[in-house]
C-alpha cells in the first residue's frame, strides 16, 4: 500500500512545483520550501495525522501508519461529532450526563428534561433537543429514577438526527459511518430499537412525518457500530467520533484509548508502530476469552473477527480461553489444556491438546456458566473470597483464563491494599504472592494486549508498591538485594506513569498516576538517581 506512495509525484502543496521536503508529522504532503510549509500549516493542520485512510471490501475504511510512530506518541486527539446518554440508562443530566437522584435534580426551564444544575440546561449538546422538545407542546416529565428510562433511549439518536439541521458538516461525517443496516435488520436488537426508538421518537415528540422508521433505525445502527463508551460519567455515556470511528478492530490492538475531561478521545501508541502497519483498537474486552469476544463482535459490530489472536486458539501460548483436561476426567491426572475441536466454533465440542479426549460443548458450557455466576456473586474486594475462587476454579480453568485473570487483578489490588500503611503489615508470604500475581498478569498482558494501558498501569502500580515494601524490609535487615528491589520498584512506577499519563483527572487512574510519579521521585532520591 505504502509503496504506491513512493510513486506519488512530490509536488509542493502550495505552488505545485517540484518539492524536496515532506511534512514530518504526517509524511503525506510535500513542500518546495520551509516558507510554503509554514504558509500551508493553517489549512493542513486539521488533516495532519501520522496515518492515512485506506479501504477494502472486508474492512471498509481503516487507518494505516504513514510513518514510524514512536512509543508514547499521540496518534489522534479528536472531539466527538455527537455525544449523549447510553441507550439503556436511568435518568442522567442532559447537560453533563452525570447520573441523577430523584430529589436532587431540577428541570430545564424550557423543556423539562432533567439537569443537575442550572448551567447544564445551557449546555450546547442539549440545545437542539431542547428546542425540538419545546416544539412538541408539553414539557418532558421524568418520574422514575431508579430504573432504565425508556425515553432516554431516544436521546442519542435524536441528537444525531438533529445534527442535519444544527451542524450539516457533522451530519455529513455521521452519514459516512457504517450502520450495518441490512445485517441488523430482523435481529432481536433491531426489533427492540424499532419499538423503543424508531416508533417512540415520532410518538413522543409528536413529529410523525419528520423521519421515517428506516432513517431512525439507520442512525441507531451507526450508534451501535461506532459509539465509544465514555467512562467519564457515572453511568458511562456514548460518543461518536469521525476519524476514530475508522479505526479497525483487533483483539491485540496497537493503540490505547483514553479521554480528556472534555470528551475528546486520545488514541496513542504505548509501543512503537512501524510505517505501513494498520492502526487498531479493541471494540470488545481484550481480557475476554476468544469465544466471548467473537460472539460480542458478531452481535454488536456485525463481523467475524479473523485477527491473529482469534486465529491462534492458544492465544500466543497463554491458553487464555482454555480449560483444564483434569477437571473433566475421573482420574484428574492429565495436565493438558482443552480447546475447541473447531477453532471457529467455541460452543461445539472441545478436545485435550495432550491426551486428545473430547468433552462436549454442553459440559464446557456448564462449567463456564457456573464459574461466571460465582464470579458475579463473589466479593472481589475480599482477599479470602478471591483466594477461594482461584483455588476452586483452577481445577477447571487454565491459569490465564478470563475469569481467573479477573479475580487475580482484584487480588493484586486487595493484598495489602486497604490503606497506604496496610502493605507494611502483611506477612512476607503474602507480599511475595502479591508480587507473583502482578508479574504473572504483566507477562500475560505483554503477550495478549501490549497496548492495554489501563490494565498495565494499575498492575505496574501494585507491583511497584509491593517491590518498594520488599526493598524497605530488605534495607532494614541489611539484605544486599534491597537496591535491586528498589530499582525494580522505580522501573514499575515509571512504567505506571507512562501507561496512565493520558488518563483524565476525573478518573481514579489519573490519581494512581500522580501517586506513582511522587513515589518514583522518592525512590530516585533514595537510590541517589539524578534526572
Ligand atoms: C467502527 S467501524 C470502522 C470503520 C468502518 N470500516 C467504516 O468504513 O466506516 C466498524 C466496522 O468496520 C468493520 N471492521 C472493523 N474491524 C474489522 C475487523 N477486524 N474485521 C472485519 N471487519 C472489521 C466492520 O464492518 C465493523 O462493523
Amino acid at each position: 500500500m505504502l509503496e504506491e506512495d513512493e510513486k506519488i509525484e512530490k509536488i509542493c502543496s502550495v505552488c505545485k512545483k517540484e518539492a524536496g521536503k515532506r511534512c514530518s508529522r504526517c509524511a503525506t504532503v510535500f513542500y518546495c520550501s520551509a516558507e510554503h510549509q509554514q504558509q500551508h500549516w493553517k489549512t493542513h493542520k486539521s488533516t495532519c495525522h501520522p496515518f492515512k485512510i485506506c479501504s477494502n471490501e472486508q474492512f471498509g475504511r481503516f487507518l494505516v501508519a504513514t510513518r514510524d510512530i514512536r512509543a508514547g506518541e499521540i496518534v489522534l486527539k479528536e472531539s466527538p461529532l455527537v455525544f449523549g446518554p447510553a441507550q439503556i440508562t436511568g435518568p442522567v443530566c442532559v447537560g453533563c450526563l452525570q447520573g441523577l437522584e430523584e430529589k436532587k435534580h431540577m428541570e430545564c426551564e424550557k423543556c423539562g428534561w432533567p439537569v443537575c444544575k442550572r448551567s447544564c440546561q445551557d449546555h450546547s449538546s442539549h440545545q437542539a433537543e431542547c428546542k425540538f422538545t419545546v416544539a412538541r407542546g408539553s414539557k418532558v416529565s421524568i418520574q422514575h429514577f431508579y430504573v432504565p428510562h425508556p425515553t432516554y433511549q431516544c436521546l442519542m439518536p435524536l441528537r444525531c438526527l438533529l445534527l442535519s439541521e444544527s451542524d450539516p458538516a457533522k451530519w455529513d461525517a455521521l452519514q459516512r459511518l457504517e450502520s450495518h443496516d441490512d445485517e441488523r435488520r430482523g435481529s432481536e436488537q433491531w426489533r427492540n430499537d424499532r419499538e423503543g426508538v424508531a416508533k417512540l421518537i415520532p410518538r413522543f415528540f409528536k413529529c410523525e412525518n419528520k423521519w421515517d422508521e428506516d432513517e431512525i433505525l439507520r442512525i441507531v445502527g451507526i450508534i451501535h457500530v461506532n459509539g465509544h463508551e465514555v467512562p467519564l460519567t457515572e453511568p458511562s455515556s456514548v460518543a461518536i467520533y469521525n476519524m476514530a470511528s475508522m479505526l479497525e478492530h483487533s483483539c491485540r490492538p496497537n493503540l490505547a484509548k483514553s479521554f480528556t475531561n472534555r470528551n475528546e478521545v486520545i488514541l496513542w501508541a504505548p509501543n512503537a508502530i512501524q510505517r505501513g502497519e494498520r492502526l487498531s483498537i479493541c471494540y470488545t474486552d481484550v481480557m475476554w476469552t476468544t469465544g466471548n469476544r467473537l460472539e460480542h463482535l458478531r452481535q454488536t459490530k456485525m463481523f467475524s473477527c479473523e485477527c491473529e489472536r482469534c486465529n491462534d486458539p492458544t492465544e500466543y501460548e497463554t491458553y487464555s480461553s482454555a480449560l483444564r483436561c483434569s477437571g473433566f476426567q475421573k482420574d484428574g491426572k492429565c495436565k493438558g489444556y482443552l480447546l475447541p475441536v473447531d477453532k471457529s466454533e467455541w460452543t461445539g465440542d472441545w478436545c485435550c491438546l495432550k491426551c486428545h479426549k473430547e468433552v462436549t460443548g454442553a459440559a464446557v458450557g456448564q462449567i463456564l456458566e457456573r464459574a461466571r455466576m460465582d464470579l458475579d456473586a463473589m466479593q472481589k474486594h475480599r482477599e479470602d473470597h478471591c483466594n477461594k475462587y482461584v483455588k476452586h476454579y483452577s481445577k477447571w480453568l487454565a491459569p490465564n483464563h478470563q475469569f481467573l485473570v479477573d479475580v487475580k487483578i482484584s487480588l493484586s489490588q486487595v493484598i495489602g491494599g486497604n490503606n497506604p500503611e496496610a502493605i507494611k503489615k502483611i506477612p512476607y508470604d503474602k507480599l511475595m504472592n502479591k508480587i507473583k500475581v502482578c508479574q504473572e498478569l504483566i507477562a500475560l498482558f505483554e503477550k495478549i494486549c501490549p497496548a492495554e494501558a489501563r490494565a498495565f498501569g494499575a498492575t505496574r502500580f501494585e507491583l511497584h508498591a509491593a517491590l518498594a515494601e520488599l526493598g524497605r524490609r530488605s534495607t532494614e535487615s541489611n539484605n544486599p538485594a534491597a537496591a535491586v528491589q528498589l530499582e525494580d520498584s522505580l522501573y514499575n512506577a515509571t512504567e505506571c506513569v507512562r501507561m496512565l499519563q493520558h488518563e483524565p483527572s476525573i478518573l481514579m487512574e489519573s490519581k494512581i498516576c500522580a501517586q506513582a510519579k511522587k513515589n518514583a521521585e522518592t525512590l530516585k532520591a533514595l537510590l541517589g538517581i539524578k534526572d
